[in-house]
């Protein structure tokens, strides 16, 4: 039997009005195996709800921005190597004034995903601040993967694809853009996180170990190489 949960989430419109929206949680009682938390980190706008509804419901939400207040979740099941992975996936506010509500829930992420906009050189800039609040916070071996988002936006790039895999490099974590518009790489993220989670969760000793930024390259050569990034 299903069962249905609402919720009413405080969203928060630009010019700072409050309006309360009615919305579903989590839905439907899905069987699954073994289930993980991830959060999504980044700036205000970067597109943390919008990648979210992206991997969940395959939408965009276009139109005007509402800014999440605090934290909300959705859960998506996905099969990993024939074992199904739910993934509760928290949605943050990444406005500073909310930054205290959402530390008190790094510690119980297993990934982090973290984002900025590729048409925003403070959000790409604040990136580092947001990885030492990380290891301030999260458990010691949080997967952390960093996300480049609105890839779609070419015209108004100011943070090169180059300076976002460079940065990925310096702190070991694997790196991608995506677009919550087009969809780009957006599965691929949340895919790769849920197969290295499930690795490290079911891992016996003489298993080799799964290598997340292979993976990542063997996707994108399969669905076509050079329009992924
Ligand atoms: N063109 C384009 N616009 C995007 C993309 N992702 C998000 N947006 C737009 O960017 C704005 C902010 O998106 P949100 O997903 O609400 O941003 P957020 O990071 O959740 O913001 P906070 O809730 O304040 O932390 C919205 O107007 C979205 O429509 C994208 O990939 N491409």
């Amino acid at each position: 039997m299903s069962t249905r949960k609402t919720s009413l989430t405080d969203k928060q419109t630009k010019n700072g009005t409050s309006k309360y929206v009615l919305e579903r949680c989590a839905s439907v009682n899905e069987y699954y195996d073994i289930a993980f938390k991830v959060m999504l980190l980044g700036d205000s706008s970067v597109g943390k709800t919008c990648v979210l509804v992206r991997f969940k419901d395959g939408a965009f939400l276009g139109g005007n921005f509402i800014a999440t207040v605090g934290i909300d979740f959705r859960n998506k099941v996905v099969d990993v190597d024939n074992l199904k992975v739910k993934l509760q996936i928290w949605d943050t506010a990444g406005q500073e004034r909310f930054r205290s509500v959402t530390h008190a829930y790094y510690r119980d992420a297993q990934a982090l995903l973290l984002l900025y906009d590729i048409t925003s050189k403070p959000s790409f800039d604040n990136i580092r601040a947001w990885l030492t609040e990380i290891h301030e916070y999260a458990q010691k071996d949080v997967v952390i993967m960093l996300l480049g988002n609105k890839s779609d936006v070419a015209a108004e790039r100011v943070v090169k694809k180059e300076d976002g895999e460079k940065l990925a490099k310096e702190y070991g974590v694997p790196f991608m853009e995506t677009s919550a518009k087009t969809g780009l790489n957006v599965e691929l993220a949340f895919l790769a996180i849920a197969k290295e989670l499930k690795h490290r969760a079911t891992q016996q000793p003489n298993d080799p170990k799964f290598q997340i930024h292979d993976y990542i390259e063997s996707q994108k050569q399969k669905s076509g190489c050079c329009s992924l990034v």
